[in-house]
């Protein structure tokens, strides 16, 4: 096990940040530590570094007990913080080797590594330039490789890709798949639940301090009761055909959303063809028909009753 977090207990005064949160991270996946704003990511993040004393629990990382003085330890991590943290005197060339110098002594290695880190955030072309010069989406890949410049066997992302434009969002997530690839276990957070799908092997859903549930993206989804959603619009409808809508196999729940209906159905195939059949039964004319597989924001909200989003 890459890191085990036991009971973690961060309280700030009378706000308690983690409520005895667990987590494990095997070697080589990517984990996506995934919940709204203030649910408790950073602060998770700062106590497995030990940036942050915490009031009890338990943290290993390459199973030894992580201390502020375990350097040998800190060699080995990454970590990419949620606030870009450059120096602003030091062009991106100085910075990348700044950073990459606290942990690589050898000059010629850490001249390779510092090209291939520039290589990495394609920010071959800025080389010369000052952080305040880029803008915020370059700020960001400059913030990655300061990072990972000296190739960490675990790496820390804290919400990369804030607030950054779409073709950095894209440069962001291939390079993390990259790093993953070339194998460098990773931590993500975030509270984009497409980059989550998206990226990590396993994902855990924390809300208020807690880990509410963890598994793949599939395990997620089954664990909730719905299973896939059909929105359909229809030019005319009565009531009484909405409720002989609820007698179609596997229908759990119909909603009305303006003018269209959300059909719930729980586990089961064919949906899609039992209500088609029930349209043609009962010769309704519809102006929309689509189908939804449940996302995590459905886990979150089943399990919360609220959004995960913003
Ligand atoms: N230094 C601090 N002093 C007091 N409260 C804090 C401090 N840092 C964080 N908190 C509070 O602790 C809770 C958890 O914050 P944390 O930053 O860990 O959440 P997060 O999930 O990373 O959210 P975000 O995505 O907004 O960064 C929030 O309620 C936050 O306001």
């Amino acid at each position: 096990m890459v890191v085990e977090v036991k009971n973690l207990v961060k309280r700030y005064k009378e706000l308690i940040a983690l409520d005895h949160f667990n987590m494990e991270v095997e070697e080589g996946e990517i984990l996506g530590l995934l919940g709204p704003n203030g649910c408790g990511k950073t602060t998770a993040i700062n106590c497995i570094l030990s940036l942050l004393n915490y009031d009890k629990g338990e943290i290993r990382v390459f199973g030894e007990k992580m201390t502020p003085n375990s350097y040998d330890i800190k060699r080995e991590i990454g970590l990419v913080p949620q606030e870009v943290s450059v120096f602003e005197n030091l062009t991106v060339i100085e910075n990348i080797d700044y950073f990459c110098g606290l942990y690589i002594d050898y000059k010629n290695k850490r001249k390779q590594y510092v090209e291939e880190a520039i290589e990495f955030v394609g920010l071959k072309d800025y080389t010369k330039f000052y952080p305040k010069k880029l803008s915020g989406g370059l700020k960001r890949r400059l913030n990655i490789a300061c990072g990972i410049a000296h190739k960490p066997r675990l790496i820390f992302l804290d919400e990369p890709t804030v607030a950054v434009d779409v073709q950095s969002r894209n440069f962001i997530l291939n390079g993390i798949e990259k790093l993953n690839d070339e194998g460098s276990t990773i931590i993500y957070t975030t509270h984009y639940l497409e980059e989550a799908e998206r990226l990590c092997k396993r994902i855990i859903i924390m809300d208020k301090g807690r880990g509410l549930v963890s598994g793949t993206n599939e395990e997620l989804k089954s664990m909730i009761s719905t299973s896939e959603k059909i929105v359909v619009g229809f030019t005319e409808i009565e009531d009484e055909t909405v409720q002989n809508m609820k007698n179609i196999l596997h229908v759990m729940d119909i909603e009305k959303a303006g003018e269209d209906y959300i059909i719930k159905f729980e586990n089961g195939f064919n949906n899609l063809v039992n209500l088609m059949n029930f349209i043609e039964e009962n010769q309704l004319v519809y102006t929309k028909l689509q189908s939804q597989l449940p996302t995590l924001n459905d886990v979150f909200l089943e399990l919360t009753g609220k959004e995960l989003r913003d």
